[in-house]
Order: C-alpha cells, then sequence, then structure tokens
C-alpha cells in the first residue's frame, strides 16, 4: 500500500461559516471555473438547492455534505430572536425542507444518505429541545464533512495501491477536492500515487456536455502540479489503442448491491473500452455512495437534464433550433466490466454481491 501522505487542496468546494446566531455555507461556484475563483454564499436552502441543482456544487459526496447543511440552514428561519419553537414546529419544518432538498438531484444516493442521517438524528432524541437540537444537526453536518475527508484519504491509499507506475491513468468526469470535502475519490489515487513518485500521467476526459473533466479535473490536476494531459471524450479509445493508458479510474453517484455503479455519461463507454483493450477498470467511491437497496444499475433513477445543455454549450447555440435532444447525466458500468471498487472499507474484487456485502459490513 502506498501511505504517503498527501497535502490537502488549498480550496474547498464548501465551508460551514458561523456566527453567534447564524450559519451559512460557503461554496465555490463551479460552474464558472476554471475562468473565475468565485464563491457563493448559501444563507438560505433554497440558495443550496439552487446550487446543487445548477451544479455549482456537484459531486456525489459534495452533494450529501451540502444537503446536510442545508438541513440546518433551512431549520434557521425558526429561531428568530425572541422566538419559542416547539419540537413539534421543528420536526415539521425539518421534514419539509428534507423533501426539498431530495428534490434536487435524483441520481447521487449521497444526498438521500445524508438527509436520512440527518432525520434520524431527530428520530434519536424524541425528548430534545428544539435550540438543542437544532444545535445537534449541526454537529451531525459538521461529522458528515470530516468523516468524507477521511473516507477521501483512505480512497486515495488504496485506490493509489492499484495504480500501474510509469503509466498514463485515464478519469471521466471530476472527482477531486471540488467533488468531496477532502481530497477526492478517484481523484484521490491519483494525488496519492502522484505523491508517492509513482511516474503517472494522467489523462482527462473532457467529460460532455458540461465538461467537468476540461473545466474541473485540469484545473484540479495543474493546481496540484500533476502532469496531465485533456482529450476529448472521444478519444479515450484512441489513447487507449495508443498504450499510453495503463488503468482508468472514476468515481461513483450510486453503486448496487452487486456492484453496478453509476457514475458521469460516458463512464460505460469507458468501461466497455477498457474491457476491450485489456486494461484495468477501478471504481472508487465511500461507503454512502452504495445503495444495497437495489440490486442492478437498472434500477438506478437516471438524471435527465434540459437539452440546452447540449444545443448552447455555454450558451452558444450549436444545434439547429428544434433539434431533438436526449440528455442522460450518467450511465451504470455493469459489475462484470469493474475489475475493483475501491471504499475506504477495502477493496472489492472480484466485484460480486458477496463480496460488495462482506467488505461494505467490515
Ligand atoms: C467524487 S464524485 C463521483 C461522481 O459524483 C462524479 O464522477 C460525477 O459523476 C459527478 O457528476 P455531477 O453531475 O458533476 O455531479
Amino acid at each position: 500500500m502506498v501511505s504517503n501522505p498527501v497535502s490537502l487542496p488549498s480550496y474547498r468546494a464548501l465551508e460551514w461559516q458561523a456566527d453567534e446566531l447564524t450559519g451559512s455555507l460557503k461554496l465555490i461556484d463551479q460552474t464558472v471555473l476554471p475562468t473565475q475563483l468565485k464563491h457563493i454564499d448559501g444563507n438560505t436552502v433554497e440558495h443550496i438547492w439552487e446550487a446543487i441543482k445548477q451544479l455549482k456544487v456537484r459531486g456525489a459526496p459534495a452533494i450529501g455534505v451540502a444537503a446536510a447543511y442545508g438541513i440546518v440552514v433551512g431549520l434557521q428561519p425558526l429561531f428568530q430572536p425572541g422566538a419559542d419553537v416547539s419540537r413539534g414546529e421543528f420536526d415539521q419544518q425539518l421534514a419539509k425542507v428534507a423533501r426539498y432538498l431530495a428534490e434536487s438531484r435524483p441520481t447521487a444516493v449521497n444526498l438521500f444518505w445524508a438527509i436520512q442521517r440527518m432525520e434520524q438524528v431527530a428520530k434519536d432524541h424524541p425528548q430534545m429541545s428544539a435550540a438543542d437540537l437544532q444545535k445537534r444537526l449541526l454537529v451531525e453536518a459538521q461529522a458528515i464533512e470530516t468523516e468524507d475527508r477521511a473516507m477521501c484519504a483512505r480512497l486515495g491509499e488504496f485506490g493509489a495501491s492499484l495504480l500501474p507506475a510509469n503509466s498514463g491513468i485515464l478519469t471521466h468526469c471530476n472527482t477531486g477536492g471540488l467533488a468531496t470535502a477532502g481530497d477526492g475519490t478517484a481523484f484521490a489515487a491519483l494525488a496519492h500515487a502522484h505523491a508517492a513518485g509513482k511516474q503517472i500521467h494522467v489523462y482527462a476526459d473532457e467529460t460532455r456536455p458540461l465538461l467537468q473533466g476540461a473545466r474541473l479535473t485540469m484545473w484540479e490536476l495543474m493546481q496540484r502540479g500533476i502532469p496531465c494531459t485533456l482529450i476529448t471524450d472521444s478519444m479515450a479509445g484512441q489513447v487507449m489503442k495508443e498504450g499510453r493508458i495503463g488503468a482508468a479510474i472514476v468515481g461513483a453517484d450510486r453503486i448496487t448491491a452487486r456492484g453496478d455503479a453509476a457514475n458521469k455519461i460516458g463512464t460505460y463507454s469507458v468501461a466497455v473500452l477498457c474491457h476491450y483493450h485489456k486494461i484495468p477498470f477501478y471504481v472508487s467511491a465511500p461507503s454512502s455512495t452504495f445503495d444495497l437497496t437495489l440490486l442492478e444499475g437498472k434500477s438506478i433513477p437516471i438524471e435527465e437534464r434540459v437539452s440546452t445543455e447540449i444545443t448552447h454549450p455555454g450558451g452558444v447555440q450549436l444545434a439547429p433550433t428544434g433539434a431533438n435532444v436526449y440528455n442522460p447525466a450518467f450511465d451504470f458500468a455493469p459489475a462484470e466490466l469493474i475489475t475493483a471498487i475501491i471504499t475506504e472499507k477495502g477493496i472489492i474484487q472480484p466485484v460480486t454481491e458477496a463480496n460488495v456485502r462482506k467488505v461494505l459490513s467490515a
């Protein structure tokens, strides 16, 4: 195992900021990166909902952390100076805010996992006053954030141990510090392998249509001094055929009990290409990304996004007015195409239902 310590990125996708009475969630607006490093202030639950919906904050783990803080922010309006908030009133607002946030995006299960975890705190403390419970919920949101950071570090260590040295590594979408509270999932493996002197060179798919690879992963790789090259999604097969790629590693938004892994659209193509070229295809995700209530990838809800993301990239019209568009934001790689799934609890290999359940229950 590679256990070289890796420093965290200097930028933080999300940061809780609080004065004595209220707090808000400071977010990097990821829609304007890399040309602008701009922050937004998530000081209402509507702001946070919008930020998730519009991908200002994105990436499965980061969405979960943002939703946890979103619950705290959504309950704050109850506590006006002098207000005596009853527990009934508090529970009603909690349910409302939880339902609202759950409607922001459908695929990343970390969103629902974090919301349920926050709601469970209230269920576990039926006698607690509203004011104390509000404080306790903030502690829970902070714990979700801290745990995510620790999970990223483990994913980085485990992932780096699998990556071949002196090799090109292909990645898709963005799985770094911008997508998590820490160093990332798949990205953490790249950062750890680089820090350990493995001499890797990262090939980043641009990741159509919203270009998380070109805009965000390239920005993060360059910020961290990791050697990297940008390619379009359609070049992945060619760079593999040229022998430039020793492994591919991606993140996930939801992984089923049998190990089918949903991730950004285009991931399935990468998995198929890896299979054809006999290149290991790794998925890296924390346990909060697993949905053991689902067996097969085809049951994962796939978000469909607006057609203008394809017809008008960056606001510039590219397709004829009125063109029919299909815009699924995710696909899934079936377990059979995944060499191993890296989790903070260990490496799942081969990817079978029995192994998924065994590693996750460790
Ligand atoms: C650590 S992030 C893993 C995934 O969430 C990531 O690969 C991805 O697909 C993100 O999609 P996005 O639509 O940008 O939220």
